[in-house]
């Protein structure tokens, strides 16, 4: 019974080998969480080191944070955006430092840069320039990624040039910075320096005008493309006043901002040229900028990339003061380009041609311009911001020009080109043959009287009375003209080609071009004269007339069929401009592609070796 009684007692469970420690149960509450954790050695070190870590990085960030403190407290800082008039300014200044012309540590570019900025000639490069030979200045700038230093107003100085790859739209773009540190508490030492650098330009811009352009693609800022020499007014021979009109004009603009602000009015004028090919209209212009001190903005309404929203934006970075140039505005807005693009997409219409041509581009690439569109950017932007610029639009076919474009407000006022008259055929003479800063228009005789004082109706605005027997050498001279002229002797020459030229029928580029064969030998051009201005008529006649034999049965043409033919050598013409481009941005990107994987391998390889030396 009492086996029995065991065996029903004795429980049935295997016995456990080795006892379960309190440690190794999994707590339950905070405390002993915690009191579990420090238990583990590897996790109380751990510990440890983050807490240390923390120290020394707090430490660090503190130290840090003073020093640049101290640092902005002891330095001036200022960073010059590539793009930025600034930055021009400070490398014209930088150019003329002495230190920085024996700086050991150059980048040589034959790029020019700014006006006449950082270009320094070298020693014995002078005499270049009068020889035959092409010669191209050469830039020295700062190299990149060099700190330069330098002493200004007893202050150290350093000056550090980066230029980082930054991606604009598709494309990728250099982007160059100038970062100038100044050591001093004095905030009032940059500005000087601003001051110094913006006094330096404008010197080395007195005889120089700076042309911007807006680049093709996404790149919507303007771009300095060129600096030229500004052309004299008195080089642009008009009939009398009109010259003087527009100067008066532009002038009386520019300084009346007030005037327009009081009585509400956009600070904007208009200036529409319009009239024959070769008259003078692009000329007058850069003479104008010139006079004025204005830059040039030439806005190229068919640019490829550039629509009616880049366009805005291009117009609103305008700066304040400057000439925005829309040259041969005709071929890109004709009467033919409606406001709505559909209307010009209306290809059937055999009267619309050009909309034709149009629709066609704007049916294969959004990205133009409309009609709308630029209306919209004159009168919106131009009137938002009272910045006084001058818009010149010049064109060759005044009546094809939609006359939403040409209204006044827009365009306000309008200046005919002719072709040259007699005035100007013989002002040409006389000035191509003494191009010295003479008044010009008055007879010798005339020139003895009192009231020679330079505001004849010429116009022409030099006060120096002319002499009265000015001996005038040509260069080089020829055969005919072995003797010396006198001015009154050159005026009567001026006179007799002006005779034999017949009013209004002759650009005055093309007769330029005529001078220019004989631009040493006055005499002979006279006597040649006649004869050029007949053959120049007989050719234009041929040309325009059609040929006296009888045309062969193939060659004759209905003026429908030239008509068309016409349109279509335009379309395909464009559709060829519209694939080069298109060829030529896919090449760009490839080749950026191409630089940015060589760069990112480079990068990799030096990432690379990097960890591998660690
Ligand atoms: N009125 C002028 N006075 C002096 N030179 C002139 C005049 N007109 C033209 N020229 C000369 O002819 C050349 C062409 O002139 P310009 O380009 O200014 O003409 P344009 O009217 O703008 O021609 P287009 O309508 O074809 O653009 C220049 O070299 C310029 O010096």
């Amino acid at each position: 019974m009492a086996s029995n009684a065991t065996s029903v007692t004795e429980p049935n469970v295997a016995p456990t080998s080795t006892p379960i420690s309190s440690a190794d149960t999994v707590p339950l509450n905070i405390s002993s969480i915690i009191t579990f954790l420090f238990s583990l050695s590897a996790l109380r070190d751990w510990l440890k080191l983050i807490l240390i870590g923390g120290f020394f990085e707090t430490c660090r960030q503190i130290v840090f944070g003073l020093y640049y403190k101290m640092v902005s407290a002891f330095w001036v800082n200022a960073y010059f955006d590539g793009h930025d008039a600034c930055y021009d300014w400070l490398m014209v200044w930088l150019s003329k430092q002495p230190s920085w012309k024996r700086s050991r540590d150059v980048q040589i570019s034959t790029q020019t840069y700014g006006a006449k900025s950082s270009a320094i000639t070298l020693d014995g490069e002078e005499n270049h320039s009068s020889s035959l030979k092409s010669f191209r200045k050469l830039s020295y700038l700062p190299s990149l990624s060099v700190t330069y230093s330098l002493w200004y107003k007893g202050c150290y100085m350093t000056i550090t040039r980066t230029q980082e790859q930054v991606q604009n739209g598709w494309f990728g773009e250099k982007e160059q910075t100038l970062n100038i540190s100044i050591l001093t508490r004095n905030r009032d030492i940059l500005v000087h320096l601003l001051q110094e650098a913006r006094t330096e330009y404008i010197a080395a811009q007195e005889h120089h005008m700076c042309i911007f352009a807006h680049m093709d693609g996404w790149n919507n800022g303007w771009t300095h493309v060129a600096s030229r020499s500004k052309r004299s007014l008195n080089s642009i021979i008009l009939d009398p006043g009109i010259k003087e009109m527009l100067v008066e004009d532009a002038r009386g603009f520019l300084e009346s901002k007030a005037w327009y602000a009081e009585r509400g009015i956009p600070f904007r004028r208009g200036y529409l040229l319009w009239g024959a090919p070769g008259s003078g209209k692009s000329s007058l212009i850069h003479a104008l900028a010139g006079e004025l001190g204005l830059d040039i903005y030439v806005v190229s309404l068919g640019k490829a990339g550039l629509d009616d929203s880049s366009l805005n934006s291009l117009i609103n970075q305008l700066p304040e003061r400057c000439i925005a140039l829309m040259e041969d505005i005709d071929a890109a807005f004709t009467t033919e380009l409606t406001r709505d693009n559909e209307a010009a997409n209306d290809s059937k219409n055999p009267q619309n041609p050009g909309g034709s041509a149009l629709s066609l581009a704007s049916t294969q690439t959004n990205n133009r311009v409309t009609l709308s569109g630029l209306l919209n950017t004159l009168d919106a932007d131009w009137h938002a911001h009272q910045l006084g610029r001058i818009l010149f639009a010049t064109t060759n076919k005044f009546s094809s020009l939609d006359p939403a474009l040409r209204r006044p407000g827009r365009m306000d006022v309008h200046i005919e080109f002719k072709l040259a008259s007699k005035y100007q055929a013989r002002e040409l003479f006389y000035r191509f043959f003494h191009p010295g800063d003479v008044v010009t228009g008055i007879d010798d005789d005339e020139s003895d009287s009192d009231e020679s004082d330079g505001s004849s109706d010429s116009g022409y605005s030099s006060r120096d009375k002319p002499e009265k027997v000015q001996l005038i050498e040509i260069e080089t001279p020829t055969v005919h003209d072995k003797d010396k002229l006198t001015n009154g002797k050159l005026r009567s020459l001026a006179n007799e080609f002006a005779d034999a030229i017949p009013e209004h029928e002759f650009s005055m580029a093309a007769l330029q071009g005529y001078l220019m064969m004989h631009k040493t030998a006055p005499l002979q051009a006279i006597e040649q004269v006649g004869i050029w201005s007949q053959k120049e008529k007989e050719d234009r006649a041929a040309k325009d007339q059609p040929t006296q034999h009888e045309p062969r049965k193939e060659d004759v043409k209905l003026p429908e069929e030239t008509e068309k033919e016409k349109l279509e050598k335009e379309i395909t013409q464009r559709v060829e401009k519209e694939v080069r481009e298109h060829l030529e941005r896919e090449r760009f990107e490839k080749e950026l592609m191409e630089r940015i994987e060589k760069e990112m391998t480079a990068k990799m390889e030096e990432l690379f070796n990097g960890q591998h030396i660690c």
